[in-house]
């Protein structure tokens, strides 16, 4: 965490770089894509899986059974949610004994009222960039929306954080802000975070 808020790295499947990135005591949660279509896709068990750091498994409208085997599999703490998922998907998963991160893609304030009916369903809801590929654009949406979320439940940032990004970060805030959520501007290829941009960006978060 860095100043209270959890910083989590998203998109990652090799067991070394795993390792690499969990090592900074800073990162709460490292995110693992199991979605086909998408560049950073975990296609096989990574020799190594996080120890410390909470493991989430990032799902596109997947069936049930389907994100329940991921979990089992791959021992996850959370599941994230780019889909269209209702909120009694994410109910049973989550009476299943998983943690459930709901994302919301935002172009305009309305899209924040979609939230309304997952309250008292999610742990977290995570806000990121609306694009045909559900996540990982690498594109900013304007936070300045955010303001008029009044939901009850707390929030991961999403969507295009960069190393630039720190000073808006931490100028950024919310009541229900509670942490960041790092992917695609941070990769030496996709799914291969490169470590010395992340550990620059969390030194400038802390200043
Ligand atoms: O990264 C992907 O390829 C991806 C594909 C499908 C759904 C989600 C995906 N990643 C998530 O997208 C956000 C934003 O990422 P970025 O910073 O814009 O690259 C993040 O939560 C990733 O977990």
């Amino acid at each position: 965490m860095i100043n209270g808020k959890i910083i989590k790295v998203c998109g990652m499947r090799h067991a070394e770089n795993i390792q690499e990135i969990e090592a900074m005591q800073e990162i709460d949660m490292l995110g693992f894509i199991f979605y086909s279509k998408s560049p950073r896709y975990v296609h096989e068990l990574p020799g190594y899986l996080p120890t410390r750091a909470k493991r989430v498994g990032v799902f596109v409208n997947e069936k049930k059974e389907t994100v329940r085997m991921y979990a089992d599999r791959f021992g996850l703490d959370y599941v994230q949610l780019h889909g269209k998922e209702s909120p009694a998907y994410c109910r049973s998963l989550r009476a299943a004994g998983v943690k459930l991160i709901k994302v919301f893609s935002i172009a305009d304030s309305s899209d924040l009222k979609k939230t309304d009916e997952y309250e008292d369903s999610c742990d977290l809801f995570l806000f990121d960039t609306q694009c045909e590929q559900h996540g990982g654009s690498g594109t900013q949406f304007n936070w300045c929306l955010l303001p008029s979320y009044q939901g009850k439940t707390p929030f991961l940032l999403s969507g295009g954080i960069r190393m630039e990004s720190a000073q808006a970060l931490c100028a950024f805030n919310h009541p229900l802000l509670a942490g960041y959520d790092i992917n695609s501007r941070f990769e030496l290829s996709p799914g291969e975070k490169d470590s010395e941009r992340i550990r620059t960006f969390l030194n400038n978060l802390k200043q």
